[in-house]
């Protein structure tokens, strides 16, 4: 059995978008960058632990889970979720008018082996003002969200352009997860 291990609705549809079946298998871990992390250790960190506790907790030894984190990277800094709208809305100061990255990382794991791949995409934002940033953040949508935006829903108006895998930023990098399925033999296109 192929399991899920999140809570983001993201990445429910994006797995289901390309037509794999799964059984979801959410879990919590503690998601503190460890001091001077860099970026993409940390998110393949998490993707590989989320993988882990969901594993551990399920009674199927045929058992194949994915893990996956995103995180914005501005510079040497982690953006990961807001944790009050005063937070969001530094997040989306910050990134008014700048380049970032968004990196995803994505952990196959079954009690035999496991893969571990990680996603950057480029995000430039055009220059946001205050009244721009403070509506944005009305809607609740960046609450939820690494970088205290969504690409894929409202957070669409804030972006100039990027270069790179679009479903990496919303939250799951779809080519490079099929690779990785194929890997492990679970059926895409189903
Ligand atoms: C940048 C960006 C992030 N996100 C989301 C994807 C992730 O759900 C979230 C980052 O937090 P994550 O910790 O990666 O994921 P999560 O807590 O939502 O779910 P789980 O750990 O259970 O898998 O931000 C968007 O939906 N759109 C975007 O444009």
């Amino acid at each position: 059995m192929f399991y899920l291990a999140s809570a983001s609705p993201r990445r429910r549809e994006l797995l289901t978008q390309i037509g794999v079946s799964f059984e979801l298998a959410p879990v919590a871990i503690d998601e503190t960058p460890h001091p001077a992390e860099a970026a993409r250790s940390y998110v393949e960190r998490l993707a590989q632990q989320k993988a882990a506790a969901a594993l551990a907790s399920l009674d199927d030894p045929q058992a194949v889970v994915l893990g996956s984190d995103t995180s914005v990277i501005l510079g040497e800094d982690i953006l990961t979720k807001p944790d009050s709208t005063a937070d969001a809305r530094q997040m989306l100061r910050r990134l008014s008018g700048q380049p970032h990255q968004v990196f995803t990382a994505v952990a196959l794991l079954s009690h035999e082996r496991q893969q571990v791949i990680s996603v950057a995409t480029e995000v430039v934002f055009r220059a946001l003002d205050e009244a721009e940033i403070d509506a944005y953040i009305a809607t609740g949508e960046p609450m939820d969200k690494a970088g205290s935006y969504g690409i894929q829903g409202k957070g669409a108006i804030l972006v100039d352009h990027i270069s790179g895998s679009y479903s990496n930023v919303v939250g799951l990098p779809l080519t490079e997860t099929a690779a990785l399925l194929k890997n492990f033999n679970i059926p895409v296109w189903a």
